[in-house]
């Protein structure tokens, strides 16, 4: 039997719409901690939601190109996951995976075909890859807008390499997605917001449904 799809629920804020992705079945959140983001949840926050996850879905940390003591702060909130959404290097990925303890994300922007030639070397240093949207020139943030890529450039992924899509996923076109790329899940953050950084309950019951029925 194939793998239960992995499904993604991004950009959490508030303790309702956790329960929320939690009651319509998603299998990980995932909390910004980025500034920039519309998302953003300072540290003292994080601890709370971390916390109210714990035991009932899996959590991650979205940081953006994190120093040291920025990974240490986060991983003592007690994440299950850091999902690294930056210009970090196989290298940093693997010493932020040693100095933090906790599964590693990685995302990586997908725009042409020299970006897909360098899905494996993250694959060796990270737990698992996240394929997203190369952001255009001048975007004041590298995830999160909405976008969505060409997904017939993983064509030439190797099949043997398990990832997650994200960019621009809707309830609207997951399971198209789903039946076009075989990931092995999906993430969304702004296709199921009515707003930048507002989550909307339908939109999250919707796309864990579609998704669900996709598979
Ligand atoms: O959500 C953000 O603002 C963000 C900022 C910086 C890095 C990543 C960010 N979001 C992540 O990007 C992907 C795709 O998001 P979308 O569905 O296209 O909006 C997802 O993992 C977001 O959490």
């Amino acid at each position: 039997m194939a793998d239960p799809l992995i499904v993604k629920i991004c950009g959490i804020k508030t303790y309702d719409m956790l329960d929320v992705a939690i009651a319509a079945g998603a299998d990980m959140v995932g909390f910004m901690h980025f500034q920039r983001s519309p998302r953003h949840v300072s540290i003292d926050d994080l601890g709370g939601l971390i916390s109210a996850a714990r035991g009932r879905i899996e959590s991650c940390v979205v940081l953006v190109n994190p120093d040291n003591s920025c990974v240490a702060e986060v991983a003592a909130l007690g994440p299950d996951w850091i999902q690294l959404h930056g210009p970090e290097t196989p290298h940093r990925v693997e010493a932020i995976r040693a100095e933090a303890g906790v599964e590693i994300m990685k995302a990586l922007p997908i725009g042409g075909a020299e970006d897909v030639a360098r899905v494996a070397e993250f694959s060796e240093v990270a737990d698992r890859v996240l394929l997203d949207a190369k952001p255009p020139k001048g975007a004041d943030r590298p995830g999160g807008l909405g976008e969505s890529f060409d997904w017939s450039l993983l064509d030439a992924l190797d099949p043997s390499l398990p990832f997650m899509l994200s960019g621009g996923l809707t309830p609207d076109n997951v399971a198209e997605a789903i039946n076009r790329v075989k990931p092995l899940g999906v993430d969304v953050s702004s296709g199921v917001e009515r707003a930048p950084g507002v989550k909307d309950k339908r939109l999250i019951e919707a796309f864990i449904r579609n998704a669900r029925a996709a598979v």
